[in-house]
């Protein structure tokens, strides 16, 4: 979409902006948002391919730095208008220690948001997670629920509790005075777990189905839903949010909004199947191979042994504790929250994220584990 030299004024500022969420985010921006003069990136990695957006109408401004540096963020946020905040730690493997866990998503947040209020920035979307909220190590199962919904969220694993801190943080700052005055406009878009081009944990299972033979074993019941969406799909509502903060500032400041598409309710494993069954895997199993209270001892026993290894080596496999509590308890969500409150629908429907997703996944090197 092409906006005129005069029509564009307003600077973005991305955190995590070479992430998997971020370079879609990123990317959105630039193809949606024709009031747009600049857009920062910001990440502790850049990214070679920002190079290439370098050539458009829009000033791309690549910015290495770390978020849980407070004078770094404050330079990056200064004199932006609007701050996208998907920079985070994403392990819920025992990959980073809890302590830079909350470095990272809790610090980092707060800085961000004193960098706003320091510079006189007024605008700031948050990415939380779904995981704020749920799965909880209850298990207990939120079927089809909406933001509004009760749900006992009790959280002892350092990623969600992080998230959690953070986007209280962020909630609690909306109405605080900037410099120059004006109140700063805060809120925090909730991902389920998203998919789509670039996704490491799919590129995972690709590769483990391929090392098995082309086989990947049911370890999950089909009747677990575990709620998805479309990275296309989460990086729109990033953009529409943005947007529409000023201007519905008294509706959407404070407010949090889950991200929902038309992704189907399926199991962690039958969805992942939606892409990987085309690529040649294959899921062996109408029913979980190994009965739970095994899974519950293997899970155990690579807890223990990441512990036990932790002075020689990183020992960090998919199945733990608590991603085997996740994908084992019912998680979806149906709401309309986004739709009423900006005006938010998908930009791809179901068809178009699984063949996208599809694309990227048959374009990767298999030979490349
Ligand atoms: N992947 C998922 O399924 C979900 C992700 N989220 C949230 O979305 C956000 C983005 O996640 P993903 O794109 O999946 O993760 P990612 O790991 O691909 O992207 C995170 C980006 O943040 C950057 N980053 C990490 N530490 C930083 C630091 N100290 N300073 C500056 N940049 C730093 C990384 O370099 C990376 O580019 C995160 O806040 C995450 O909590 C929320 C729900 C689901
Ligand atoms: C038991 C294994 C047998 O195949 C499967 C293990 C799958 C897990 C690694 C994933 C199941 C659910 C995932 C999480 C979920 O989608 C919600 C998330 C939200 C976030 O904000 C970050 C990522 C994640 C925690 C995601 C991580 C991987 C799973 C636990």
């Amino acid at each position: 979409m092409a906006g005129s030299a005069e029509a564009r004024k307003l600077v973005y500022l991305v955190t995590g902006g070479c992430g998997f969420l971020g370079e879609h985010v990123v990317r959105m921006l630039l193809e949606r948002e024709p009031r747009l003069r600049e857009l920062r990136v910001f990440d502790l990695h850049l990214s070679p391919w920002l190079e290439e957006l370098k050539t458009g109408p829009v000033q791309v401004t690549g910015i290495q730095g770390d978020v849980s540096e407070a004078h770094e963020v404050a330079a990056a946020v200064s004199g932006a208008h609007v701050v996208i905040h998907t920079a985070g730690l994403v392990d819920v493997f025992g990959r980073a220690s809890p302590e830079t866990i909350y470095k990272v998503n809790v610090q980092g947040t707060q800085n961000v948001v004193e960098a706003c209020v320091q510079t006189g920035t007024r605008f700031l979307v948050y990415t939380s997670s779904m995981e704020v909220v749920g799965p909880n190590i209850k298990g207990h199962p939120f079927y089809r629920g909406n933001e509004d919904t009760p749900y006992e969220a009790v959280h002892e694993h350092p990623y969600p509790h992080s998230k959690a801190q953070a986007e209280r943080l962020v909630l609690e700052a909306n109405g605080r005075m900037v410099h120059g005055g004006l109140p700063l406009v805060t809120c925090a878009l909730r991902p389920t777990g998203i998919y789509g081009e670039g996704h490491q944990i799919m590129r995972d299972f690709y590769h483990q189905g391929l090392r098995l033979g082309g086989r990947l074993f049911r370890a999950i019941p089909a009747s677990v839903e575990h709620g998805r969406v479309y990275v296309g799909n989460v990086a729109w509502m990033h953009v529409l949010v943005a947007r529409e903060l000023e201007h519905r500032a008294a509706l959407m400041g404070g407010q949090v909004y889950f991200c929902y598409d038309k992704s189907p309710y399926k199991s962690y494993e039958d969805f992942n199947m939606e892409f990987l069954g085309p690529c040649g895997l294959r899921l062996v199993g109408t029913r979980p191979l190994l009965p739970y209270w095994l899974l519950v001892l293997l899970a155990t026993l690579n807890a223990l042994l990441q512990w036990l290894l932790r002075p020689l080596l990183l020992y960090a496999p998919l199945l733990n504790p608590y991603t085997l509590v996740v994908a084992n308890t019912t998680f979806t969500v149906s709401t309309n929250k986004a739709q009423r409150h900006f005006g938010y629908e998908p930009l791809f429907s179901w068809e178009d994220s699984r063949t996208r997703t599809i694309l990227w996944m048959q374009g990767m090197d298999s030979s490349a584990q």
